[in-house]
């Protein structure tokens, strides 16, 4: 789905999220596990703030194993319960039942003390597009349940997706829009394919990407493309480091036959190859930013 980013889609999209919030108990967040920080937006924080959370590092089949647990050891010390799932293949969905019980606890004994025995928690799932929100809801909830609220006309308010006693989930996702705080943030959103190529330079794209691939996964680099990396240029001049990446380009376009006619490489062929390759998985798994280290 391709969408514009203009203020009234925003608009309506925080307003329909801040009446669903009021239904629920529980905020299942999903981000991408590639870039946690990048594909969250933080006004989640001041929304849900009186909501349980559940982070979902979500396409965690192609983020960097070390990385999936800083994140995850981040987040826990802010206080979120915490899981790394892939929603397409389903992996990690059997922990999520305890994971809810653990950022629910408090809830849950609250509802003790009242004397309310199993109330169902009841939850919706929140995230940028394209985060995996409806592949984790139809695998979560068994495609058949996901779909019965997608009947225009035919449903009235809210519908609710039983999961089991103890948990129902709002079969409408909730849309964040991304925090372009910086301009590395929409980069790396970029990269993860959640915005619109069209409108991108893909040669810039993967210039950086290769870059980014040459300092912390140069075995990557080896391994698909056949290139060793000549650290001659990498001693963090720009033009040097430009001038490196136009040569791994360059190198990845006559490693992979992105050529023209006459044996000149095909750039734009080959930064479309190199983006496909890091979005697919195929150059292994790897994640684009770490946890801030705390001063
Ligand atoms: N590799 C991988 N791909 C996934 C995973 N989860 C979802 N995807 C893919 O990511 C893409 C987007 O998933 P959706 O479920 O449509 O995402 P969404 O958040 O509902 O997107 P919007 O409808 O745009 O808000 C699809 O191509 C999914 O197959 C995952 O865990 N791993």
């Amino acid at each position: 789905m391709v969408y514009q980013w203009y203020p009234g889609h925003m608009t309506k999209a925080r307003r329909a999220m801040q009446e669903d919030i009021k239904l629920i108990d529980l905020i299942i967040e999903l981000v991408d596990a590639r870039c946690p920080q990048s594909s969250r937006n933080p006004d989640i924080d001041e929304m849900g703030k009186n909501k349980a959370r559940l982070i979902l590092l979500n396409k965690s089949d192609l983020s960097d194993p070390a990385a999936n647990r800083a994140w995850t050891a981040y987040f826990e010390s802010l206080g979120f319960a915490v899981l790394e799932i892939n929603a397409r293949s389903g992996a990690g969905m059997k922990a999520i039942q305890g994971k809810v019980q653990e950022a629910c606890r408090e809830k849950i004994e609250r509802d003790r003390k009242r004397g309310i025995l199993n109330r169902p928690v009841r939850a919706m799932v929140a995230g940028i597009p394209n985060v995996g929100k409806s592949t984790f809801i139809n695998s979560f909830a068994g495609k058949a349940c996901a779909k019965t609220g997608n009947k225009p006309g035919v449903t009235k308010g809210k519908q609710w997706i039983r999961l089991n006693k103890g948990l129902e989930l709002l079969d409408t996702p909730g849309i964040l829009w991304p925090k372009f705080e910086d301009q590395a943030v929409g980069e790396r959103l970029a990269l993860i394919g959640s915005m619109n190529d069209e409108i991108l330079n893909r040669e810039e794209m993967a210039l950086s990407l290769l870059v980014f691939i040459g300092e912390n996964y140069p075995e990557a680099l080896e391994k698909r493309y056949q290139l060793t990396l000549d650290t001659a240029g990498a001693d963090g001049d720009a033009q040097a480091s430009l001038h490196s990446a136009l040569a791994l380009l360059e190198a990845v376009c006559k490693s992979r036959g992105c050529l023209k006619k006459g044996g000149e490489p095909e750039y734009e062929k080959g930064a479309a190859l190199v983006l496909d390759d890091f979005r697919s998985g195929r150059l292994g798994r790897m994640t684009l930013e770490l946890p801030k280290k705390e001063a």
